[in-house]
């Protein structure tokens, strides 16, 4: 069985038996057994692009990064160069190895998290599993997406997106978009009947992978799966916006970097020169750099995603990629569109009335048969309109009605024509072509009106007269269709666009679509949130003002679609930045406005359900769709809510927010302080005579903060931080490093000037450290200096996490959660104690006398002070702290 362009059979060209001969599969579907065959040989329905995600690759993820290897050169040259000089003595063996257990506890912990992430990741995403339905041996299932194999028989409806190559084989008024595939917006017919494409286009009897549905039905053999489809071999469309994230960690980083390749030369040369070990130099140069970037970054980021995503689970949105998240920490523009977000779901058809506004069955029962036949993808119109088939005594009638007229053609309803159209037969009658939809569009299409059993001409094509009729409704904020007719000669069984013209007007529907009384409150909360909401509809300009008015959302003046066709791109540009509410819009003008505000720049959002909403949703850097959308376009979303409610939006919004906070804490402060330890080493590498912390008590200072840090997703956080967009980028990174940093680093410098020249020599009862101290007091002397460090380091450190959490006055103002606070403290009195009772001699840290702990709250009390004035300077200038 071949599968591939080069050697496969042209699919395309050959009748539907010779396919199914080809595929050595019937009509009914392939048996289980065969389908494990085909799996194995042929692989799943995915792109092999990413890697698969197997327990292997996770563990490779977590232990290979740059960390970790820059960590095991420390190890090797530690373990080298104390071979060298000691002679392969326990003391480079003990501290390689102690680094290596410093990186299987750093990767152990990522990788746990990581875990944890894909399991919560995993299970949401089962919520949202896209199902096909295949027939197998003989009996029709639903399986998931990534199940199928080359020779499946698939049965294709509206609204879906299609998951494999396929040859179809029977179809019945199929119409698809391959706008995902081609970028074509045209509307394609799709048949069972083998033929060439024509050149440029694809083949008419093939439904590829990734295009969607728009009406009708069909069913086909899968002739391709994954990579081998036409859309896995094409070079996919990328939406580099995205990856914001990425981008932002990637700015992040090279903040960092930046600092790396200032500060590792230096130290390497300062502590190389004056007995040119150049090795430890390098080892120790190295480790520092270790030292600078928070290693625990990927891990922390993990972490706080998957507590966010897991807690938006909780609140009835799910995530389907964790870095959304960020995406909505950011977000500053949120399109909406008007039906189920602002209104209810669910209209209600209040009136059906010929053109003076005379109620009419004729004309509801014209639109029902329309909607009845109409097999395009359902929405608030149709299902409006079939519900009268539920009213008590008319379902009998209905039935009738719809066994009486029969089905010959149709031409689906789609966004841009804005009309439904189905051609139907009854016995003895000619053929009668209905035509509902949007009033001006089937208005262009009608050169005659009816009334009272009679037809009128319409002189100059002017619809003035009967349009007076629905702008009050309109006004009114209710939703309007025109119905139209037009008989065929007998014998017709085919119609095309084309025939959509001289039509004569019958009369209107109209529903009530009323705005949800949470609509108010939720568009305030999204003000209070700093978001600016912009309605973009395709529905009428009267309508969307008169839901604005309603929900108050500003809408002095209403752009609409035919506003902005002729408008140059700065224009159109400025305009969309000018405006609130877009009204009559096609769904290409919706990405356009997406695309226009994304050059602004600000972070869009699109909120959308409708098969029209996709496109926008997936040109916006959060695509936001509901469980009841329609599949393609859930398909399409970044985050999905169970509930069509934009309350539920504007908690899910805070909770991003919330997210994207703690990630920020994190990586400031940890960054800021790990800068001050590098300042003062390379002050005390210009000033002492030896190391004042060695390369793996450096390497365990981070490693164990970094892992209190563990605890910072389930931080409180100010609303202030809530209340506006975050942005994920180094922009003030560098100058909150350098700012804080410096001052870590002064009080770093007091507290070796007081080791060094009072405590230290009182405690040892001996003068200030020199060459000619004996070698054992020398060894006491910088031991106990290195201890006094680490251990101000760690205090001031930990201390420091509450300070700069907040821009507040911490503990009045804002206080860290408990979790924070018992976790923090915990660590640190065990760590306190352990130092002050027996040490880490392994490491060559000792029991640091007590009168030292009188010092050290002195001096976080003094540090505190500083920075707290380092804090409201730095607030004033960048009017934030995080
Ligand atoms: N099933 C249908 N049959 C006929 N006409 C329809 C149908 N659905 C929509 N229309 C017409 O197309 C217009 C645009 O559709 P709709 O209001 O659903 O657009 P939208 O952009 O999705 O709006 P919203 O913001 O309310 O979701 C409608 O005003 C209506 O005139
Ligand atoms: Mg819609």
């Amino acid at each position: 069985m071949a599968q591939d362009s080069h050697d496969a059979p042209d699919f395309a060209a050959m009748s539907g038996d010779a396919v199914l001969q080809h595929l050595q599969v019937t009509l009914d579907g392939l048996r289980p057994e065969e389908v494990r065959h085909r799996r194995t040989q042929d692989g799943e329905n995915t792109f092999s692009q990413a890697p698969a995600d197997t327990l292997c690759y996770r563990i490779r993820c977590a232990f290979i990064n740059p960390f970790c290897i820059i960590l095991a050169i420390v190890a090797f040259i530690s373990y080298v160069t104390d071979s060298y000089t000691n002679g392969f003595s326990a003391g480079g063996k003990v501290e390689a190895g102690i680094i290596v257990i410093m990186i299987v506890i750093g990767g152990l912990l990522r990788f746990s998290q990581e875990i944890k992430a894909k399991h919560a990741g995993d299970q949401l995403r089962a919520l949202l599993h896209t199902t096909v339905t295949v027939r197998r041996q003989g009996k029709c299932c639903h399986i998931a997406h990534t199940e199928l194999v080359v020779g499946d028989i698939v049965l294709l409806t509206a609204g879906q997106t299609i998951p494999a190559d396929i040859r179809l084989l029977q179809t019945a008024d199929l119409f698809v978009s391959e706008a995902a595939l081609t970028g074509e917006s045209r509307i394609i017919e799709k048949t069972a009947a083998p033929a060439a494409p024509a050149a440029g286009r694809t083949a008419p009897d093939m439904a590829y992978m990734s295009t969607t549905v728009l009406s009708g039905t069909g069913l086909g053999a899968v002739i391709a799966v994954g990579n081998r489809t036409r859309y896995g071999k094409a070079a996919r469309v990328s939406r580099p916006f995205k990856d914001s994230f990425q981008k932002g960690t990637r700015s992040i980083s090279y903040v960092m970097l930046r600092f790396i390749f200032i500060f590792i030369p230096l130290i390497f040369i300062l502590r190389g020169l004056p007995d040119h070990h150049w090795s430890s130099a390098l080892a120790f140069s190295l480790a520092v750099a270790v030292g600078l970037i928070p290693e625990m970054l990927p891990m922390v980021l993990t972490a706080c995603l998957a507590k966010g995503s897991i807690s938006l689970s909780h609140k009835k949105t799910i995530v389907k990629n964790l870095n959304t998240l960020q995406g909505l920490g950011s977000l500053q523009v949120l399109c909406l569109d008007k039906t189920g977000t602002l209104t209810r779901e669910n209209i209600v058809l209040e009136y059906f009335m010929d053109i003076l506004g005379k109620e009419s069955h004729k004309v509801l029962d014209l639109a029902y048969i329309n909607s009845f036949y109409h097999t395009g993808i359902r929405n608030p119109i149709d299902t409006a309109i079939l519900s009268c088939a539920a009213m008590p005594r008319r379902t009998d009638y209905y039935r009738t009605l719809t066994e009486y007229y029969h089905k010959l053609a149709e031409i689906p309803f789609d966004y841009t024509r804005k009309i439904a159209t189905v051609l139907v037969g009854a016995p003895k009658k000619q053929p009668i072509l209905i035509a509902k939809g949007n009033l001006k569009d089937i208005y262009k299409r009608c050169t005659a009106v009816a009334y009272e059993n009679k037809t009128l001409p319409i002189r100059n094509g002017s619809f003035a007269d009967v349009y007076t009729i629905v702008q009050d409704m309109l006004e009114d904020g209710m939703k309007v269709i025109a119905v139209a007719v037009k008989t065929f000669p007998k014998g017709t069984t085919v119609i095309r666009p084309q025939d959509e013209k001289d039509l004569t007007l019958l009369g209107y529907i109209a529903f009530f679509d009323a705005p949800k009384p949470s609509a108010r409150i939720s568009l305030e909360e999204l003000k209070a949130l700093h978001i600016t909401p912009k309605l973009l509809t395709g529905d009428a300009e009267e309508i969307a003002k008169s839901v604005c008015r309603r929900v108050g959302i500003p809408a002095q003046h209403i752009v609409s679609g035919a506003d902005l066709q002729d408008l140059d791109a700065a224009a159109f540009d400025a305009t969309v930045r000018k405006n609130t509410v877009f009204a009559e819009l096609s769904p290409e003008q919706k990405v356009q406005i997406v695309q226009s505000i994304n050059r602004q720049p600000a972070m869009t959002g699109f909120m959308g359900d409708g098969i029209n909403d996709m496109p926008a949703l997936l040109a916006a850097h959060v695509g936001i769709s509901v469980d009841t959308a329609v599949p393609a376009t859930k398909d399409s979303a970044d985050l999905v809510l169970l509930d069509k409610d934009l309350q539920i939006l504007a908690t899910a919004i805070r909770e991003g927010r919330k997210t994207f906070t703690n990630m920020l804490k994190y990586l400031k402060i940890t960054a800021g302080s790990n800068l001050g330890n590098i300042i003062s080493v390379v002050m005390a590498g210009l000033c002492l005579p030896f190391l004042p912390m060695t390369s793996l008590q450096l390497l365990l200072l981070n490693l164990f903060y970094d892992a209190l840090c563990i605890v910072l997703p389930w931080d409180t956080v100010d609303e202030e931080d809530i209340a506006y967009p975050k942005d994920w980028s180094g922009k003030h990174l560098g100058k909150f490093m350098l700012l804080f940093g410096s001052i870590s680093a002064v009080f770093d410098g007091i507290t070796f000037a007081f080791l060094y020249y009072m405590f230290i020599p009182l405690v040892l009862h001996c003068p200030v450290f020199s060459a000619a101290l004996p070698p054992v007091l020398q060894e006491q002397y910088i031991r106990l200096f290195q201890t006094g460090w680490f251990l101000e380091s760690l205090w001031t450190q930990i201390v420091i996490l509450y300070f700069l959490r907040t821009s507040k006055m911490p503990f009045i103002e804002s206080r860290p959660s408990w979790q924070v606070m018992s976790v923090t403290l915990a660590g640190l009195f065990v760590f306190t104690g352990l130092l002050f009772t027996v040490g880490m001699p392994v490491v060559g840290l000792v029991t640091m006398p007590a009168p030292y702990f009188v010092f050290l709250p002195g001096i976080c009390a003094a540090y505190i002070l500083c920075v707290g004035a380092g804090k409201y300077i730095y607030i004033r200038k960048y009017k934030k702290l995080l």
